[in-house]
């Protein structure tokens, strides 16, 4: 364990990188991906399963804690870690991102942002200062910085005043975190589908000297190759030595490519959600297990897994669990997913690491063309 928060490039292969970051609560290899946690818990996992599968930091949202239970009762309890029995790393995000897209009646201003709240709407204000301290109480080992992420398509003179915007509230959460050994506050590069914006917010954020650089503004319904056009843009001016997030992404595929861009780190709620809508990811493809088909099959999910929810159930029985509703369905397939994803994140580490990251993910991507088994 370190007392300090490191970053250590270990592998290149092209633009892929595997690394590790080291922090007082554990070491983070990477490329990783982040289970999201949104309000202290990974929905239908317990949190020695999320270990269990190989996670190494999970993801919390201070938005949603902040509503329910509340930061400060957290905080009286001992922090997240302890509230939610995870002792590894948490990033938390910063709430702006949810406030605009779960809240009511919000109003955004160089102050930050007032809004109701989605559960009981009761009003709250919250300022780069105010997310930095939540996340603070929360006891979060990499805190996000409050930004505007604009959606897309918006104007050229939208997405400018956004980013100008984000940055100037980069520098105030830098100045409300100050200086806190062993924890991280990440910027987030704004900056839309323009190239020029996105080198302006890439810069200035690489200016102010952060231990960690997120890419936001992505993954808001723009297709892949947008998103990764401005990962193109984008890394090239982070720094070498520092991580780089990309926010909400994603699925299998969106992951392989972006790693190839030079991305590190990774959160999306895809494999969790779509666990509970009984969709299954593979090592050949999704499976639907909502589909009729799968009613008398008695083949396991994956007869090769380590996780026993792809090796010791029969699609009949998962079919039969997701169709009942029953809550064993959402939670098996939860299993399964997660268990998926950092299986893709371990193959990708080793195939940076052995100089193979090409020939591995095309087989990897062979592996899915094959389709629904
Ligand atoms: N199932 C499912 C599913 C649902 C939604 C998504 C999209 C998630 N995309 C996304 N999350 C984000 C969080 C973000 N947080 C912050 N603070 N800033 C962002 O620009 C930002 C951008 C994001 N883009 C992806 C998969």
């Amino acid at each position: 364990m370190s007392s300090e928060f490191t970053f250590k490039l270990l592998a290149t292969d092209g633009k892929a990188r595997r690394g590790e970051i080291t922090m007082p609560r554990g070491t983070i290899r990477t490329p990783a991906f982040m289970p999201v946690g949104t309000g202290g818990t990974v929905k239908a996992m317990y949190m020695d399963q999320v270990r269990g599968v190989g996670a190494d930091i999970i993801l919390g949202n201070t938005y949603h804690l902040m509503l329910r239970p509340g930061a400060e009762r957290v905080a009286k309890l001992g922090g997240l870690h302890d509230f939610a029995r995870w002792p590894h790393p948490i990033l938390t995000d910063s709430g702006g991102f949810q406030v605009m897209s779960l809240s009511k009646l919000r109003k955004l201003s160089e102050k930050g942002v007032t809004f109701r709240s989605h559960i009981d709407g009761a009003p709250y204000e919250m300022s780069p200062e105010r997310s930095i301290e939540i996340q603070g109480l929360l006891d979060s080992d990499i805190q996000m910085q409050l930004d505007e992420c604009t959606a897309l398509p918006s104007t050229p003179k939208e997405i400018q005043r956004a980013m100008e915007m984000s940055l100037r509230w980069a520098e105030r959460c830098k100045t409300a975190f100050g200086d806190q050994p062993g924890k991280a506050m990440f910027g987030i590069v704004q900056g839309g589908d323009i190239p020029d914006m996105r080198v302006r917010s890439a810069q200035a954020l690489t200016g102010l000297e952060l231990k960690g650089y997120a890419v936001g503004g992505l993954a808001v319904g723009e297709p892949q190759e947008v998103m990764l056009d401005m990962l193109d843009i984008t890394c090239p001016e982070l720094p070498q030595e520092k991580p780089r997030y990309l926010m909400g992404v994603g699925t299998p595929d969106d992951i392989i490519k972006s790693v190839a861009r030079g991305i590190d780190m990774f959160d999306c709620v895809m494999p969790t959600r779509a666990g509970r809508h009984g969709l299954a990811y593979t090592r050949r493809g999704k499976v639907n297990l909502r589909n009729a088909r799968h009613a008398d099959d008695p083949r396991p999910l994956d007869e090769e897994s380590d996780c026993p929810a792809a090796r010791d159930y029969s699609r009949a029985y998962l079919h039969h669990l997701v169709r009942s509703g029953e809550a064993l369905g959402a939670m098996l397939l939860t299993w399964n997913n997660l268990s998926y994803y950092q299986h893709l994140m371990s193959e990708i580490r080793a195939s940076i690491e052995a100089g193979r990251f090409a020939d591995r993910t095309t087989e990897i991507s062979e592996g899915w063309a094959r389709g629904d088994i």
